[in-house]
């Protein structure tokens, strides 16, 4: 099937408005926690989609990898096949929401070699070989479309590869996990520790199969790639992004958070500096005034800061089966069009081919806490430690340390907020610290951002 089947002199349907009369082919390749509700807006929502694409959209088969799981009901069991390979073959649009690297990627492949147009919501493959899928589709002048892959539900993708295509993107900052999102919020609002939290999130639908993506912000990681490289017009691959995950923060590290005036968010963090572009994602502290902070449960949002936008903000639901099956079926609707009328989405931009700096490049405010010996003298032997390594002290606020299981009598708890310092400097102040005699331990050392 070609674009022209369905140009000027179809027949138009009367019911629908279809411009044509022949079905558009739809493969679905997984059908777990997306690929189900993307069934079901598919057949809930036939009419109104084939009204908007021109053509009816034709569910041909759904590749699973057992046709005798048990399923919804909405799931029509005789379109089930297990033959993926065979099923990408025949259809116009293909849909993967497998997950993983392999088969996904081979079997995006093939649909492309087979003149497919793909919809794929998988961030692991994209910030991989992303590039990969691009060139082949490009050769194959089809289109190539993924909102999904990053923040779920939320017009993000679009956005910066297009609504922005004629500005200069500074920053993006962003709460891109639902499951991390969820986590904290649990630990900070109920005192959750950080496995009962992920176990909420698993039966929530929010995790990835393997939930150590999640919490270790490799899934953060991937979506940081891809907004990076959509933003920068620069290849950035998830081998780029400086990662550290949220398994080490406590339930105490959200406590004395909110004590001080913070929430801990894992962000993902793009820039772009003078000598290049900078990616990373932690766990950090943001001021509990800032907008970010207010992003509870597993809602994501990303900051975008471009030169002539100025600030934008993008809020909603970044995780879970129906939110992420609108952003693919947002997809499939643009992906038809232009095989009905013709025309293609955009291409992968890389022009500008930014170097991207190590994370040892980054500089930003650090929050550290520690319990030292109270006696006079020792905060000034502290400061001055920071002093001799460059690293400004913005404020220190200090209490009685709590009594632990090693005694809290004799010890007050320092927090130490920082001006902006590099990665480097504070990793050796830290270390300095450390090693000093009134020195009992160092409980933490957190980014703050968004200030
Ligand atoms: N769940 C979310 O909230 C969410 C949000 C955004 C993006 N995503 C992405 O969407 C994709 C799917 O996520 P999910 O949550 O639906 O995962 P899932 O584990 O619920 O579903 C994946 C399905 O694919 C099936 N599968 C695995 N290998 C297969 C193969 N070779 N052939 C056919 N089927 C196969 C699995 O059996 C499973 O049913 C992933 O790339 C994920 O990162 C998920
Ligand atoms: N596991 C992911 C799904 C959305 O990509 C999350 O928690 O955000
Ligand atoms: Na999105």
């Amino acid at each position: 099937m070609t674009a022209a089947d369905g140009q000027a002199g179809a027949p138009t349907d009367e019911r629908t408005g279809d411009h044509r009369t022949t079905p558009l082919r739809v493969a679905l390749l997984g059908c777990g926690v997306v690929g189900t509700e993307v069934v079901r807006l598919l057949t809930t929502q036939a009419d109104d989609l084939a009204a908007r694409t021109g053509a009816r959209l034709e569910l041909v088969g759904i590749a699973v990898r057992d046709t005798a799981t048990p399923r919804d009901a909405v799931v029509d069991a005789e379109l089930l096949t297990t033959d993926a390979e065979e099923l990408v073959t025949r259809a116009d649009v293909v849909i993967e929401v497998v997950g993983g690297i392999e088969p996904a990627r081979s079997l995006l492949l093939r649909a492309i070699e087979h003149g497919a147009s793909v919809v794929t919501a998988n961030k692991a493959l994209l910030a991989q070989d992303g590039p990969t899928l691009y060139a082949a589709a490009d050769a194959a002048g089809v289109d190539v479309y993924f909102e999904a892959a990053v923040a779920g539900a939320i017009p993000i993708v679009r956005p910066v590869r297009e609504s922005l295509a004629g500005d200069r993107v500074r920053r993006v900052l962003g709460i891109v996990n639902g499951t991390t999102n969820y986590v904290l919020d649990r630990m900070t609002s109920e005192g959750l520790d950080l496995d009962q939290a992920v176990k909420e999130a698993q039966a929530l639908g929010y995790a990835e199969a393997d939930p150590t993506a999640d919490v270790e912000g490799f899934d953060a990681a991937a979506k940081a790639a891809i907004l990076a490289s959509l933003a920068f017009h620069t290849r950035v691959s998830i081998d780029d992004v400086d990662r550290e995950g949220i398994s080490a923060i406590t339930v105490d590290d959200v406590a004395w958070a909110e004590r001080t005036g913070y929430v801990i968010k894992l962000l993902a963090i793009a820039e772009r500096r003078d000598e290049g572009v900078q990616v990373r994602v932690h766990p950090a502290l943001v001021p509990l005034a800032h907008p970010l902070a207010g992003v509870r449960g597993a809602f994501n949002a990303v900051f975008v800061e471009a030169e002539a936008a100025g600030e934008l903000m993008f809020y909603g639901r970044g995780a879970g089966g129906a939110p992420t099956a609108s952003a693919v079926l947002g997809d499939v609707v643009s992906a038809a069009r232009h095989r009905v009328l013709g025309g293609k989405g955009p291409v992968e931009s890389s022009y500008a081919d930014l170097p991207v700096l190590p994370a040892s490049s980054a500089r930003t405010r650090y929050q550290v806490r520690l319990d030292v010996q109270d006696r006079p003298g020792v905060l000034a032997q502290v400061a001055a430690l920071l002093a001799d390594h460059g690293v400004s002290i913005e404020a220190v606020r200090q209490a009685p340390a709590p009594l632990g299981p090693d005694g809290g009598d004799g010890l007050a708890r320092l927090i130490i907020t920082t001006h902006e310092a590099s990665e480097e400097s504070l990793a050796a102040t830290v270390a300095a610290i450390t090693g000093h005699e009134a020195v009992r331990r160092v409980l933490s050392v957190l980014r703050v951002e968004g200030v």
